[in-house]
């Protein structure tokens, strides 16, 4: 379908209901709406001032964030110096760049390629991955992180890919992405056991090995698309959010636009470094932790001249394992700052709300601290 847009005033007058219908319900996305060459932002994609980064509230990085951290070093003399770092950098931010991660570059390349592929598609191909369609609840397609329930819609298209078998994964996910998909998601499985190794044993409780398998043996890929945006001053990428996984491993392209909170309500950018890959904390691990390593408040801010895509990989436990603090870890905190629950009901509970900072980390807060 086509859409009649005015692309005089700032912002124009649409029919909200037209407008909602061929971005959401009709599988366009946003994308859709940016390639009908809009000149101004629709009043649907406007977000009061306070969820928009001013320019006052960014930070130089440097004061938070650790150089790229080297991974080669985990297997030589440097180990210890490099663990410090890592714990350090997930206890403190939250956020931090590996490099020499062993996941080829030209895999990372061509990753960053599928996702192009995959959104270049016609609108109608696209759609046939839209909840509502696809032949496979696990993967779909979609725009804005719950536009049904969402005041202000974020400038965001997505892909999402939960991995359960080879056989599953060739059968239904988009052709165009799919192989580079699994072959990154795969040659990043050991760079992701070293980094939740570390960081859980970093903790220093008894672990074994299968521990530190459960937390992070499920698998899910998204791609992003953030389309060229007419105003990205009155807008955003993604809310501010943490994430729901244990790890998640995110690659960028080289844009930018990926900010993180830190205190006083400042944020920092994590500048695009070429081959690195960009871990953060999620959730999960901030509740294993027992609140010790940080699931980091983020947001993406849009950009008015080139189309930003990410990958990120999201690294889990199964949906019936159960999670909380780790054995022995409030006793040796003197204290119980998260209960145990369903990692399946955590996920309800994550995917059922709009996006709200670390609010979601309340469904396993205790209050009143033991
Ligand atoms: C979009 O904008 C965003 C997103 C985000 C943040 C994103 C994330 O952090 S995503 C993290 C990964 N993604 C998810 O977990 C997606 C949410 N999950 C679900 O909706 C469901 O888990 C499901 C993927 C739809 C599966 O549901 P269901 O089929 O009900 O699952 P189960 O009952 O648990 O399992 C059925 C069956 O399958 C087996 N199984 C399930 N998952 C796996 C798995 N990963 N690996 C292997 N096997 C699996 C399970 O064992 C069951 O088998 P049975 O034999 O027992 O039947 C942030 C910001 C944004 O803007
Ligand atoms: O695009 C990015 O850089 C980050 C996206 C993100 O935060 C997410 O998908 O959870
Ligand atoms: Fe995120």
């Amino acid at each position: 379908m086509g859409l009649a847009l005015n692309t005089t005033s700032l912002v124009p007058n649409h029919d909200e209901a037209e407008l909602f219908k061929f971005i959401v319900n009709e599988g366009n996305g946003v994308k859709g709406l940016a390639d009908s060459n809009i000149a101004s932002l629709p009043p649907r994609y406007v977000h009061p001032p306070n969820e928009r980064i001013d320019p006052k509230q960014v930070i130089d990085a440097s004061l938070y964030l650790a150089k790229p951290i080297d991974l080669s070093g985990l297997e030589g003399e440097k180990k210890g110096e490099v663990i410090d770092t890592l714990c350090g950098a997930a206890e403190k931010l939250g956020f931090f760049q590996v490099v020499n991660h062993g996941v080829p570059l030209e895999l990372l390349e061509r990753s960053k390629k599928a996702a192009h592929s995959f959104f270049n598609l016609s609108p109608e191909k696209k759609a046939a991955f839209l909840k509502e369609k696809t032949p496979c609840r696990r993967v779909h397609y979609g725009t804005s992180f719950l536009p049904a329930k969402e005041k202000s819609l974020e400038w965001k298209d997505y892909l999402s890919m939960v991995y359960v078998s080879d056989e599953e994964a060739m059968e239904f996910w988009p052709h165009e992405c799919r192989d580079a998909v699994l072959e990154y998601m795969k040659a990043a499985n050991k760079m992701v056991h070293a980094i939740l190794s570390t960081l859980l044993r970093g903790l220093g409780v008894e672990l074994d090995e299968s521990a530190v398998t459960q937390y992070a043996e499920a698998r899910g890929v998204n791609m992003n698309y953030y389309p060229i945006c007419p105003r990205p001053d009155l807008t955003v990428g993604v809310g501010r959010h943490s994430d729901l996984a244990t790890l998640t491993i995110l690659l960028q392209d080289d844009i930018g636009g990926l900010f993180v909170k830190v205190e006083d309500n400042g944020w920092i950018e994590i500048p695009p470094v070429e081959g690195a890959l960009v871990i953060n904390v999620g959730d999960t691990l901030e509740i294993l932790s027992n609140g010790r390593y940080k699931s980091a408040e983020h947001r993406v801010i849009a950009n008015s001249t080139k189309a930003r895509v990410s990958v990120p990989l999201f690294a889990s436990p199964r949906s019936q394992t159960m999670i909380g603090p780790l054995p022995g870890l409030p006793e040796k905190d003197g204290k119980t700052v998260y209960r145990k629950v369903k990692f399946g009901e955590y996920t309800a509970n994550y995917f059922g709300a709009t996006h709200r900072g670390k609010k979601t980390l309340d469904f396993a807060k205790i209050t009143n601290e033991k």
